[in-house]
C-alpha cells in the first residue's frame, strides 16, 4: 500500500503546525522581499511527511514520475517520488545538464531563469510537477511549459505554498497549494 494511502490522514492541525515552521525572513535576498524560509520545516521529520503526503495525496494514482523544480523543489519532488513510488525527474537550471532536451525561460520575483529537462520526459509520461513555492508562477509556468515541449502530460502542479500577493495563480490556475500568505 502507498504511504499516501495510510489510515491516519494528515489532518487541519497537522498542517498548522507544519506551516508554523516556515520562517520569514525581511529584505532577502534584496530589499523589500520577504523571504519564506522552509528550512525549519524540513528539518522536522513530521512536518516534512506531512507536507508531502498532503501535497500528492489529490493525484495519487494518477501520476508516473514527479518533476521537482531545482533547488528546493528537488528535496520536497525527491521525497514524495519514494513516498508514491514512482520516479523522480529533476527539472534543472541552465547550465547544469550536460545532455538537456528541451529548455524554458522564465521571470522570477527577484531575477531570470531558465529551466532544462532531459528525455527522460518522454512523450504520454504523467508528470506532477512540485516545487516549494508559487510566487509570480513563472517558474511553474515554465516547468508545465517544458515538460509539455517533451510530450509529457502534466497531470497536475503542486506547491508547499503561495504567496497570493504576486498573483502567480493566473499563470498556473489548477495548482495545489497548502498554504497561503
Ligand atoms: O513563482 P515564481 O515567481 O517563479 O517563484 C517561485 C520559485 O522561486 C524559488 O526558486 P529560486 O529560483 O529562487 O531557486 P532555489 O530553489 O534554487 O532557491 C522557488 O523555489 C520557486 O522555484
Ligand atoms: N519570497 C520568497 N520566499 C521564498 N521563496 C521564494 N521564491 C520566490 N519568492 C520567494
Amino acid at each position: 500500500m502507498l504511504e499516501t494511502a495510510s489510515p491516519t490522514p494528515v489532518t487541519a492541525a497537522d498542517l498548522d503546525r507544519a506551516e508554523s515552521l516556515i520562517r520569514s525572513i525581511p529584505d532577502f535576498p534584496q530589499p523589500g522581499v520577504t523571504f519564506r524560509d522552509i528550512m525549519p520545516l524540513l528539518a522536522d521529520a513530521r512536518a516534512l511527511r506531512d507536507c508531502v503526503r498532503a501535497m500528492i495525496a489529490p493525484f495519487e494514482g494518477t501520476f508516473d514520475v514527479v518533476a521537482g523544480v531545482e533547488a528546493r523543489g528537488f528535496l520536497l519532488a525527491g521525497a514524495a517520488a519514494m513516498l508514491a513510488d514512482v520516479g523522480l525527474i529533476p527539472l534543472r537550471k541552465a547550465g547544469k545538464l550536460p545532455k538537456p532536451a528541451a529548455a524554458e525561460s522564465y521571470d522570477l520575483e527577484y531575477g531570470t531563469a531558465t529551466i532544462e529537462a532531459t528525455e527522460e520526459v518522454r512523450p504520454g509520461l504523467r508528470v506532477l510537477l512540485m516545487d516549494d513555492v508559487l510566487a509570480t508562477g513563472g517558474t511553474l509556468a515554465a516547468a508545465d511549459r517544458l515538460v509539455r515541449a517533451l510530450g509529457g502530460e502534466v497531470v497536475g502542479t503542486t506547491a508547499l505554498m503561495e504567496l497570493t500577493a504576486l498573483g502567480g495563480r493566473a499563470h498556473v490556475p489548477e495548482a495545489h497549494v497548502l498554504f497561503r500568505v
